[in-house]
């Protein structure tokens, strides 16, 4: 992350904070669920940005010395994988006081021995509601402190809404305010704007409902592009997440097709609003041929860090050898942005039963560039695809025929709103699907290991599937 350098480091004697700070983090950060380096050493830590929220006070421990908010973002170094980078740059948010508190003991992160922290307890400072309530406050009065700057759409925020964060499995840390917004930290940060800024943002001015719009969000100020590092958007409050709705489904022996349906209706939605809001280029003839190739990279890499995988690399690369084939004789598509990870726990259905998607970030593991480059629509559509055969895999026994009826019911929804039918090209659906599943072979192996199963039992199917 070269464009890092150029960040204003904040605070005035954050040369100091490191080596107060990396010992605690060297313990801390590998366990958290959104570290994203796991299973490899970590080797130093460099301070990319340090903004005190709340001044955090320096020199002896005084029985008066307060509560301090610090913003960091900071740069993990590892050796390099084949398919990693030697660095990440993740963002922190720490609270600092001399004492903590028993209720927050649970978001201790430790006690500094050395440097300018000395005798400070550090904590998780989301976990903390007054600075939690604070970070809100700086949402409702936009302007620029130190590297971060905030930025709000619409109508004011309202104030002294109660804090609590969200404990779901996530790739990043969300903050519910008294059941009116959700506030998204970004961990992982990438250089560029967030495409989970980006879409919502488009999306909004497109007049499409299906996505809560953004009403507030933080940068980091680089010289060249700013750094996307949270966004408030408003909470559904009593939605239930697809994910959820179906395995409920399947535990009482019931269809899913009706919510499927109208899930194939909302993409479809999405995406036509997408495609009016933001360019759409032509993919030519040999824009496919590098699709596919880029498909059979991928398969190549996973299968190289999946020793799993390997017997079925020459079955699997026949869905992207047919797409490669493809391109000498059908006509150009446009290509748009998309969802990116479109699966069934990125869909939110209200009380009256409208569905909404969320969590536009696209596949955390790709490089930003990579997740914001146009695609085909196809691609969100085999992610669903592959969340219905997820949702009956994942239920004993399985239920092939419950996934077969899902299937059905989204494409038909799909093209009863876009016009047109995914099954209409076999191949494209195909390779996007198998595509998916060499992702989700990785992304398990990486991160659930248990998980495993369920996308290699895909991964025998479509290999099978000379078709
Ligand atoms: N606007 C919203 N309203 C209600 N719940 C939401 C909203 N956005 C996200 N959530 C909940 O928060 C969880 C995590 O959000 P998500 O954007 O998927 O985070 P991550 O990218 O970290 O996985 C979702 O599974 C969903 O249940
Ligand atoms: O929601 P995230 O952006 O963090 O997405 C990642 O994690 C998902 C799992 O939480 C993973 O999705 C896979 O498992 C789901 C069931 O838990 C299933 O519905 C999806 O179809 C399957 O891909 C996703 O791939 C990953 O990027």
């Amino acid at each position: 992350m070269s464009e890092a350098a150029s960040i204003r480091v904040a605070l005035a004697d954050s040369p100091a904070l490191l080596p107060s700070l990396a010992p605690l983090l060297h313990e801390w950060l590998p366990r958290q669920r959104w570290f994203a380096g796991k299973g490899r050493p970590v080797t130093a830590f460099s301070l990319v940005s340090a903004t005190e929220i709340l001044p955090v006070g320096t020199g002896p421990v005084t029985a008066g010395t307060g509560t301090g908010l610090l913003h960091l973002l900071v740069r993990v170094h590892q050796p390099a994988t084949p398919e990693r980078s030697p660095d990440d740059c993740y963002q922190l948010l720490l609270g600092v006081r001399s004492v903590l508190p028993p209720r927050l003991a649970p978001a201790l992160i430790g006690r500094v021995t050395e440097g300018s922290l000395t005798g400070r307890t550090v904590y998780e400072a989301l976990h903390d509601p007054r600075l939690a309530e604070l970070l809100l406050e700086r949402f409702r009065t936009p302007g620029t402190l130190g590297a971060l700057r905030f930025d709000r759409s619409g109508p004011a925020i309202a104030a002294g809404l109660a804090p609590r964060v969200l404990d779901t499995e996530q790739s990043n840390t969300s903050l519910v305010y008294g059941d009116a917004y959700i506030l998204k930290i970004f961990r992982r940060i990438f250089p560029g704007t967030n495409p989970d800024l980006e879409l919502p943002l488009a999306l909004a001015r497109e007049g499409c409902g299906r996505v809560p719009a953004p009403v507030a969000w933080f940068e980091a100020a680089t010289a060249t592009e700013p750094l996307t590092l949270g966004v408030l958007q408003p909470f559904l409050s009593g939605a239930q997440d697809g994910w959820q709705l179906a395995l409920r489904a399947l535990a009482e022996g019931r269809n899913f097709t009706e919510e499927a349906h109208a899930l194939g209706r909302a993409t479809a939605e999405v995406h036509t609003a997408l495609a009016a809001a933001l360019p759409t280029p032509a993919l030519h003839r040999a824009q496919t041929e590098h699709l596919a190739a880029a498909m059979v990279r991928r398969l190549e890499a996973a299968a190289q860090a999946v020793p799993e995988l390997v017997p079925y690399v020459p079955g699997l690369r026949t869905a992207f050898d047919a797409v490669a084939a493809l391109g000498h004789r059908a006509r150009d598509r446009a290509a748009q942005r998309v969802h990116g990870d479109l699966h069934l726990g990125q869909t939110l259905r209200a009380a009256d039963g409208f569905w909404s998607l969320i969590d536009f970030e696209g596949e955390p593991a790709s490089p930003l560039p990579e997740r914001r480059r146009p695609q085909l629509p196809v691609r969100d559509i085999a992610g669903m695809l592959r969340s219905f055969d997820y949702a009956a895999r994942s239920h004993r026994p399985w239920n092939a025929d419950w996934a077969a009826r899902c299937r059905t019911a989204y494409c038909e929804g799909y093209a009863r709103a876009a016009g047109t039918d995914p099954r209409g090209e076999p191949e494209l659906l195909r390779a996007h699907e198998t595509d998916k599943a060499v992702y989700e072979v990785l992304y398990e192996a990486r991160h659930r290991p248990d998980w495993l199963p369920v996308p290699m039992a895909a991964i025998h199917r479509l290999a099978a599937a000379d078709d």
